[in-house]
């Protein structure tokens, strides 16, 4: 599912409009209907309910929604925050009608609404869309707090809460909090942004009939989804071999960190790989052993330990962050060409010789969460939270890798700049152990994939797929851990990607 800009928004509408001929008027009343449709689900006919309009066609909008709604006979007015003569176009075409039909229509007059908001039990905001420029001007800021403040009252917003920008990289003063938004067609960029959240509330995207196909052939942003995991999992073949699902090398276990690699080597395990080495100081081999049996293992030393004999490799988990793993971390890219997957203390080498990315061949895949992102792309986490989508895209094209950046909403970003986010998984996973288990999957996949872009994408989406699997049925949010999740593996890949 494509993610857009208001700008990719606006072409799409006119790519439709312009050259496949269907008219405004009628994709409004697409949008107004399947959105009345979803919010119908969600409410009574006692309910009060009040949808709030602005001068474009996202009023237009919620001129077709109040329509719709009052011909069911659900009790609804609308409050148009502009002056009949602002409605232009479309939206006064669908103005007109909603007046005919005998909808209870009001305008704000001096700023003030005629009735209290307070008192309404549901109120759906279709004041500004994906048109908004800049913070919120009189009258929307001070609607739009009195409405925030209607504890009692379920709020919906169309296509976006009134106030956010559709695009990444813009602060929020006051915006609409919607329990529910429902989007047009594809979802904005904006609705990936962390401090949105409280904004857009649950989102549901409407097909109203957009042609998507003028963005083809930009580089895009998608949402990845279940749809796309079962389409593009690797299928284990009837008289397939260890060796056709990969040999794949963990290096990595610090003294202090034998937990790292083992559960890496456990959860590449669980998800398909044929063989799994572990490239560990000898120390902990006997340690780590009894955990993963499954597992071979070898010692740490790049003089006898063929990188290139394995089709992928992961490095950094419990690696320590020592002069000496730092040489060993720089061996280890100079030498390696096969993928390669680099995380957490090889993230943190890696940012004193990223130059090195650029000459290095084969495919890296690196997996930062948002401070080591930020140091990697030497940043602030706060600014990398507002740009996520461009700042990491610069990156990927610049140095030729692969970024997983790791969050409640991952967004993965391909050597050319196409972008994928994933969206599974909940705050059960915000605990140590998490990412290492997460690189074991990711390796795990990357062995038996053919494409790098669906490996990332798939080990991502079943790793948050679990821990909702698992939360809903034997665990809580608290409990969970990161080991849980390994042992959860084939609950997912048993209902998902059989
Ligand atoms: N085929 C179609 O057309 C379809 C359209 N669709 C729907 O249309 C929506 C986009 O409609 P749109 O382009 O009319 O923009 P929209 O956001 O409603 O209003 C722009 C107005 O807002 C005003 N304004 C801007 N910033 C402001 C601020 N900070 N504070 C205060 N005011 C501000 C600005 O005023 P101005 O600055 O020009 O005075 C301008 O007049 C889209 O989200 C979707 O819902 C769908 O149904 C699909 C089919
Ligand atoms: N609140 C959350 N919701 C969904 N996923 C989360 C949440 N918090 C963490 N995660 C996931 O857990 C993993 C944490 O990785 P990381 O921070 O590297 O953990 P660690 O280094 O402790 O192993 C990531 O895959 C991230 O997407
Ligand atoms: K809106």
């Amino acid at each position: 599912m494509r993610i857009v800009t208001a700008s990719e928004m606006y072409e799409v509408d006119r790519f439709t409009m312009e050259e496949v001929g269907l008219e405004g008027k009628m994709l409004m009343e697409n949008a107004g209907r399947a959105i009345a449709e979803g919010i119908m689900k969600e409410i009574s006919k006692q309910d009060e309910i009040l949808v709030l309009t602005g001068p474009g066609n996202n009023g237009g909008d919620g001129f077709v929604i109040a329509r719709t709604l009052y011909l069911k006979g659900y009790r609804v007015r609308v409050y148009s925050l502009v002056p009949e003569e602002k409605i232009k176009g479309d939206a006064l075409y669908h103005l007109n009608i909603l007046q005919n039909v005998g909808v209870p229509f009001h305008r704000l007059q001096n700023g003030e609404l005629a009735v209290r908001l307070e008192g309404m039990d549901v109120i759906i905001d279709a004041m500004l869309g994906i048109g908004t420029k800049g913070a919120l001007r009189s009258p929307y800021a001070e609607i739009v707090d009195k409405a925030n403040k209607c504890e009692q009252a379920m709020r919906f917003a169309v296509d976006i809460p009134t106030g956010l920008s559709s695009d990444e990289g813009v602060e929020t003063e006051v915006a609409f909090k919607a329990h529910k938004t429902f989007t047009v067609q594809c979802p904005k960029e904006s609705a990936f942004i962390e401090a949105n959240a409280q904004y857009y509330g649950e989102l549901e995207v409407v097909d109203i009939g957009l042609f998507t196909e003028s963005l083809v052939n930009r580089p895009g942003k998608k949402v990845w989804l279940k749809e796309d995991v079962v389409r593009t999992f690797p299928v284990r073949e009837r008289f397939s071999h260890k060796g056709s699902h990969g040999r794949g090398l963990i290096i990595g276990g610090a003294p202090n960190m034998p937990g790292a690699v083992m559960m890496a080597a456990r959860a590449a395990l669980r998800a398909g790989a044929g063989l799994v080495s572990i490239a560990a100081s000898h120390h902990l081999i006997s340690t780590i052993a009894p955990y993963v049996p499954e597992a071979t293992y070898t010692d740490l030393n790049l003089k006898t330990l063929d990188i290139d004999s394995f089709h992928a490799a992961a490095v950094g988990m419990g690696l320590g962050r020592s002069e000496q793993s730092a040489s060993l971390f720089e061996d280890i890219l100079r030498l390696a060409n096969i993928p390669i997957i680099i995380d957490a203390d090889g993230l943190y080498h890696l940012k004193k010789m990223k130059n090195m990315l650029k000459e290095h061949t084969a495919p890296v895949v690196l997996t930062p969460h948002f401070k080591e992102a930020a140091d990697l792309l030497d940043t602030t986490v706060s600014a990398l939270k507002q740009n996520p989508f461009s700042l990491t895209r610069a990156f990927s094209t610049e140095y030729g890798v692969y970024f997983l950046l790791k969050g409640p909403y991952t967004i993965i970003t391909t050597t050319d700049g196409d972008q994928y986010v994933v969206t599974t998984g909940n705050e059960s996973l915000a605990k140590g152990g998490s990412g290492d288990v997460l690189s074991g999957i990711l390796l795990g996949l990357l062995l038996q994939s053919h494409h790098i872009t669906e490996a990332l994408c798939n080990g991502r989406f079943i790793h948050g797929k679990t821990a909702e699997i698992l939360t809903r049925h034997t665990h809580s949010r608290y409990d969970l851990l990161a080991s849980d999740v390994i042992e959860g593996l084939p609950m997912t890949l048993r209902t998902i990607c059989k």
